[in-house]
């Protein structure tokens, strides 16, 4: 595995974090389109899509039409279920851009109730339209994580099983410790084989969790298992987020300058 050498951007406002978003994502999506013709993003839930979307919905340099638009993880319900995060993605980010509705890849809403079968079937659809790289790994253009308390991402959760599952690019929860219980998710070895993951944190309440994470490197916190093998790994956060960590591991430019 790689070094592991986050770009760490952490920004006074919840707005500031949206546009530097808007501009890493701007120039992943030119990059990407230009060398494959398709850009492959994966949106996570909770507080992500809205951050995400809030300037990236006004960004008029970006080519929404060549995006092919994921889920790093979702729970098993209707697709109009409050719980659903294809909807959040839909409110906030679908419902405001020209992404070709047969380039959204959402969960089988007929397979909510078999989250095994639904996990297998999603990881079709995606081996099916993400390039893959020679042992049929799907290789995401970008994958958008958050973290929860515990230092979970996706609906991999500390000391569960699904965090060492290597032999599926999705699998499933029964009893996922945040609610809904039922889920199915990217597996580990998906989000480490991505050309670019960017984890998306904000508010105080993540600022011990981050510390964990970045400084003590706690292996028991699934986000600190993700290090992209071949690709760049970001941290987007604001300033409440990254209070706890030393002033040296923050990056002084742009994330986009890193690129
Ligand atoms: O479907 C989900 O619940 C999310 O994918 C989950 O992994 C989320 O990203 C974290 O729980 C952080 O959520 P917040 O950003 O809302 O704290």
């Amino acid at each position: 595995m790689s070094s592991y050498c986050p770009v760490v951007i952490s920004k006074p406002t919840i707005q500031q974090v949206s546009l530097e978003l808007r501009d890493l994502l701007a120039k992943l999506s030119k990059e990407a389109i230009a060398q494959r013709g398709k850009f492959t993003v994966a949106f996570s839930g909770g507080s992500l899509p809205t951050t995400v979307a809030a300037e990236l919905t006004k960004a008029t340099d970006v080519d929404f039409s060549a995006w092919y638009v994921y889920f790093a993880d979702e729970r098993c319900c209707p697709h109009d279920h409050p719980d659903s995060n294809y909807l959040l993605v839909k409110d906030e980010f679908l419902s405001k851009v020209d992404v070709p509705a047969s380039q959204v890849f959402a969960i089988n809403p007929e397979l909510v109730g078999d989250p095994e079968r639904a996990a297998a079937d999603y990881a079709a659809k995606v081996k099916e339209t993400v390039p893959v790289d020679n042992q049929g790994m799907p290789l995401f253009d970008c994958l958008l994580l958050g973290i929860g308390p515990d230092g979970h991402t996706c609906s991999l959760f500390p000391d569960r099983p699904q965090v060492k599952v290597s032999d599926k690019i999705v699998t499933h929860i029964l009893d996922s410790p945040k609610p809904p219980p039922p889920r199915i998710t990217l597996t580990l070895p998906v989000l480490n084989h991505a050309r670019h993951v960017a984890f998306v944190v904000t508010g105080a309440g993540k600022a011990e969790m981050l510390e964990s994470i970045l400084v003590k490197r706690d292996q028991s916190r699934p986000s600190a298992l993700v290090s992209p093998e071949h690709g760049m790994l970001f941290w987007i956060l604001d300033d409440a987020a990254a209070q706890r960590l030393p002033a040296d591991l923050l990056a002084k430019s742009s994330a986009v300058s890193h690129l």
